[in-house]
């Protein structure tokens, strides 16, 4: 081994320092070879991220970027070819630190002839939780992701939205301090989406970490504090959503009841002090208030309880 290369794998096997750092990756990258062990894939290239203890990160990037080979290594399910991952201060390989994250997988894994409660309870079993504390537990999440009325009910007759739901309740079975989601409002409607989205930031609000991966890049913008955007393995973008999404150098004001003279006064001033005006119009609602302000007061049942 060069010397620079003992220097990096050093360096990279440091566990990190700051408690306030989940989840750290350093030159982190995968590939996957074929049944000979030829190189097959170059799925992520020396990522470095961090995520902070409370926030809600986003994952991003088209399909194929690599967000669910990061998410495996993460959890240690998949091995890097090169660099580290720590979750909680200690190595991603390390399965102790697995009872502290919750994840709810892209992919619906759970029993279709269970029902709500019953599969909580059977989680809960895996986590060797009293019964007591299962039926506790299983009760409070069942309310908090709104399927009380369903509880009982098998998973197969479920919707598409109400399987994210109960994925959502059997990944916080376990208190999770770091939560991992995979596409949470995949098949959801803009209530049941927008519903996910408030449950998530009362998660975060609560204290949980958040590393969530998600196309729907509303969701993300909505809910994410910072995001990462991959694009074919590589790290492009890495940054706070507001700022990234800044619109240098415009300036946006709102006001109300403002006549046409006095709105040509403001656009006159504007120009006066070497300002262009590049639009001076009433703002557009976006398609999901609309929608959301002309449905929801109609919709059964009441919103889900708070975490
Ligand atoms: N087990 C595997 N063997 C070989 N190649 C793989 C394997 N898993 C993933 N890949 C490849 O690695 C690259 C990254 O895949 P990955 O699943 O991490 O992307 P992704 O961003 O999660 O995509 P999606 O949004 O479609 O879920 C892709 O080119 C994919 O084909």
């Amino acid at each position: 081994m060069s010397a620079s290369a003992a220097v990096e794998t050093e360096t990279s096997a440091t566990p990190p320092v700051d408690t306030d750092v989940v989840i750290e990756t350093r030159n982190l990258g995968k590939i996957y070879r074929d049944f000979w062990g030829r190189k097959k894939v170059s799925a992520l290239k020396a990522l470095d991220i961090e995520v902070k203890k409370g926030e809600i990160f986003g994952l991003l990037g088209p399909n194929g970027s690599g967000k669910s080979t990061t998410i495996k290594l993460i959890q240690g399910l998949l091995f890097p070819t090169s660099g580290r991952a720590f979750v909680f201060g200690k190595d991603a390989r390390d399965v102790t630190k697995n009872e502290r994250i919750g994840y709810l997988p892209e992919e619906s894994y759970l029993y279709k002839f269970l029902n709500a409660e019953e599969t909580l309870d059977f989680y809960g079993r895996l986590f060797d939780m009293p019964a007591e504390l299962r039926r506790e537990r299983s009760d409070q999440l069942i309310k908090m992701v709104g399927l009380h009325q369903a509880r009982r009910r098998q998973l197969r007759e479920y919707s598409k939205g109400m399987t994210r739901r109960i994925g959502l309740a059997q990944a916080l079975i376990n208190e999770p301090d770091l939560l991992i989601l995979d596409e949470p409002t995949t098949g959801m409607d803009p209530i049941g989406s927008r519903e996910m989205k408030d449950l998530i930031i009362r998660l975060r609000d609560a204290g949980k970490t958040i590393l969530l991966c998600s196309h729907q890049l509303a969701d993300v913008q909505d809910v994410c504090d910072r995001v990462a955007i991959l694009h074919q393995g590589e790290l492009r973008e890495l940054g706070r959503v507001d700022s990234l999404l800044k619109v240098r150098d415009v300036t946006e004001v709102h006001a109300t009841g403002l006549s046409d003279a006095s709105k040509q006064k403001i656009a006159d001033l504007i120009r006066s002090e070497g300002g262009e005006v590049v639009s001076l119009d009433n703002p557009t609602t976006t398609m999901e208030e609309l929608f959301l302000d002309i449905v929801q007061d109609n919709r059964p049942g009441g919103r889900p309880a708070s975490p």
